[in-house]
């Protein structure tokens, strides 16, 4: 059993979650402790055991120890990945998307038992702090995925939910892989060619969805943006559609090479509508500045991808690696032996991180009448 210590660099859920997908994955059993031994309070909460759990189902006749509330420890024994129809609910306003983080490559190669798309209804929080927040995952996310690894999953969002009340479900469809992820090689940022967004308002007045509107618009023209190139929306969610109340902005802008980089923020009580729209602009100006290919969240959330995928993938990257970086990179190169390599730009101000890729494909899909030959 490979044993994982889950203080180890950030500390916290990302630990779990790559940890446990690469398990169900390459059959291997680990055991984590000291889980989220950094965080303030340690050990797994709701939406982190509903996320195993999870896992657990999809993964028939695995054995799981360990997941459930406060657990500092989990043993997990995986079992075969079944493509199917899978829910989870925290109970919370854990984030949908972080449930969706941590079962998305197990789907994506299950076995196809006759289906070749499973879905998974997930409920909690869809716009939440320290989380991608649904319309990052929509809009970032998962069109990085269509575009360079060429898988198509599916995102609807049935009804939003925010913090504390949750609430929130998304339901979601991902294919089942026939064969391996392509390696994807992302170097050249290119330049702007839009800033679109939404900010949004829940149970709230939609002057306030405007202020913070205005005012990331207002942020991005200051900081160089073309005005013409930025259209962002404000809405009041529609009350049948949304779960409690809430605010904030999410922005994703678009460059000629394909690139796609975001920028957000949640409203939090006693801070101005304004200022809302003000962090998301600094956010997503901040991740342009830096050069990179990819933002500060993709920055980690690509890896596990670029370590399945077969041959040499290669990501201009911001500096400085986010600590979620490092860590995801030290979990994958002790999983699956793979090693990444980080090759500075001339000037220092961007860092290529290069990774030659497992060519994941579980063995009973490999039954092309080669492989079959092979095998005998
Ligand atoms: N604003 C954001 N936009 C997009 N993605 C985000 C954002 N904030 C965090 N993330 C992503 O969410 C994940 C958070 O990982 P983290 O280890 O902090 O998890 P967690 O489950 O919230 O656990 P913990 O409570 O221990 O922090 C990372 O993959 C990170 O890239």
């Amino acid at each position: 059993m490979e044993q994982i210590d889950g203080s180890t660099l950030e500390g916290g859920g990302q630990i779990l979650r790559n940890a446990v997908s690469f398990a169900a994955l390459l059959q291997k059993p680990i055991m984590i402790d000291k889980i989220r031994a950094s965080r303030k309070q340690p050990g797994l909460k709701a939406q982190h055991a509903a996320g195993l759990n999870l896992v657990g189902r999809i993964s028939h006749g695995s054995e799981m120890q360990g997941a459930s509330k406060d657990s500092s420890t989990l043993q997990f024994t995986p079992g075969d990945l079944v493509a199917g129809s899978y829910s989870a609910d925290p109970g919370t306003a854990g984030a949908t998307t972080l449930l969706l983080q941590i079962a998305l490559p197990c789907l994506l190669f299950a076995n196809s038992n006759g289906v070749n798309t499973s879905t998974l209804r997930l409920r909690g929080g869809t716009n939440a702090i320290q989380a991608p927040q649904v319309d990052y995952t929509e809009r970032v996310f998962l069109p990085f995925l269509q575009r360079h690894f060429m898988v198509n999953v599916g995102l609807t969002i049935v009804r939003r939910g925010y913090y504390p009340k949750g609430g929130g479900e998304v339901s979601v469809t991902v294919p089942t892989m026939k064969e391996p992820l392509p390696a994807i090689t992302i170097l050249d940022r290119g330049t702007v060619t839009s800033v679109r967004g939404r900010a949004y308002v829940a149970g709230l007045p939609k002057h306030l969805a405007k202020e913070s509107r205005d005012a990331a618009v207002a942020l991005l023209v200051k900081k160089g943006i073309d005005p013409s190139v930025i259209d962002i929306e404000y809405v009041r969610e529609d009350a049948a559609k949304a779960f409690g109340a809430g605010s904030g902005v999410v922005l994703w802008a678009e460059t000629d090479t394909g690139c796609i980089l975001g920028g957000s923020s949640v409203g939090q009580k006693g801070v101005e509508a304004a200022e809302i729209g003000r962090e998301a602009a600094e956010e997503l100006e901040r991740n342009l500045t830096q050069g990179g290919c990819v933002d500060e969240y993709l920055q980690d959330q690509w890896i596990i991808f670029g370590v399945l995928a077969k041959g040499k993938s290669r990501v201009r990257c911001g500096l400085p690696l986010t600590l979620h970086t490092r860590t995801a990179i030290w979990l994958a190169e002790k999983l699956t032996g793979v090693s990444f390599t980080q090759i500075p730009d001339e000037e220092g101000k961007t860092m290529v991180l290069e990774c030659e890729g497992i060519g994941f494909m579980p063995k009973s899909h490999k039954e092309t009448p080669q492989d079959i030959m092979e095998e005998r």
